[in-house]
């Protein structure tokens, strides 16, 4: 449905993206992940054909976006990160005159006008002043001008900043809702809105994508280093003997010692929790503390977007 090769847009000298390929199947969400300044806008404006790229192509269903301005703006709903509302129209008046502008029909236009009403939890807000609204109700206004054409993509950008949590939960459930019918791209530098929202996410820093997989995978990438730490009490050649004929466990490390008591590193990529307390339990052994140790999605973003040579794109993470 959507499919960016190659893409990169220079100010100047200076380039905000460079070299961002990374693509969307139909009905998926696809989280673009990255830190402040890192090209998330300007990818998502190329998309949305408001800014044009230096190189590369960019296509919407099937049309290449800057050859195709007008096609294009149908096929893809917009909210960008600070949304143009008229705040002294109503609700509904707005959303007319966005479909107007979007060419929707006149005949249609109180359905369509309905669908996202409805779509957005909006029904009861329809002839409320937009002034009026909370930041929460606003944001969602926002989504419903960006559907009110039913376009088969939407894009949003950072569509939860600035909302206290209970928004927040509410716009995320809307995003959700809204995929089982549209192909969705959200860009945030917020990382849990990717975990619960996102079915794959492309991370980019400095202007380049350096990983594209799903949330999933991307940390079973730095799980390599993944285990146990514990504390263990008794003889360390019989813990360690113990721990090793598990047959699972990759290594053992012991780490510190003090007074026969061990701080040891088991690793392994799979659960081992219960094999690993038997075993020390049936050895007589003292089992003081187990703790499984697992990257986060936090960990995945801080190595890929601070390291000077980051991990290579999507395909490393299958090997
Ligand atoms: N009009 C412009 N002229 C010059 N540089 C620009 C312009 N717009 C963006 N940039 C630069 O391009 C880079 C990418 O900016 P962009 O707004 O796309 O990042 P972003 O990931 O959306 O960040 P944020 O979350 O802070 O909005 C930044 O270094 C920014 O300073």
């Amino acid at each position: 449905m959507i499919e960016v090769e190659h893409l990169s847009k220079l100010y100047g000298s200076t380039a905000a993206i460079e070299d961002v390929t990374f693509s969307v199947e139909p009905g998926e969400i696809l989280g673009f992940l990255g830190p402040n300044g890192a090209g998330k806008t300007t990818t998502m404006r190329i998309l949305s054909g408001y800014l044009p790229a230096s190189r590369g192509t960019a296509k919407v269903a099937g049309f290449e976006v800057h050859e195709n301005l007008m096609a294009v703006r149908q096929k893809i709903g917009y909210l960008p990160e600070s949304p143009p509302l008229y705040p002294e129209m109503t609700v509904q008046g707005f959303l007319n005159f966005v479909a107007q502008i979007k060419g929707v029909n006149a005949g249609d236009r109180p359905n369509r006008i309905q669908i996202a009403l409805e779509k957005t939890g909006l029904v009861e807000k329809r002839k409320t002043i937009i002034r009026k609204l909370s930041k929460g109700y606003r944001q969602r206004v926002g989504i419903a001008q960006a559907i009110v054409h039913d376009p088969p993509v939407i894009i949003l950008d950072e569509p939860t900043v600035g909302l206290d949590p209970r928004q927040i939960i509410e716009v995320r459930n809307l995003i959700k809702q809204l995929a089982s019918d549209h192909t969705v791209i959200l860009s945030t530098h917020i990382l849990p809105e990717v975990s619960m929202t996102c079915d794959r996410v492309t991370i980019i820093n400095r202007g380049r994508v350096v990983a594209t997989n799903t949330p999933d995978q991307l940390m079973a990438q730095l799980n390599r280093g993944a285990g146990y730490e514990l504390e263990v009490e008794g003889d360390w050649n019989t813990i360690d003997h113990c721990l090793n004929m598990i047959q699972a466990v990759q290594s053992v490390e012991q780490q510190s010692t003090v007074h026969q008591r061990h701080r040891v590193r088991v690793f392994s990529e799979v659960d081992l929790g219960r094999e690993i307390a038997n075993a020390l339990v049936s050895h007589g052994l003292g089992l003081y503390e187990m703790r499984r140790v697992q990257a986060s999605l936090e960990d995945v973003f801080l190595k890929l977007t601070t390291e000077e040579n980051p991990v290579e794109e999507s395909t490393e993470a299958e090997e």
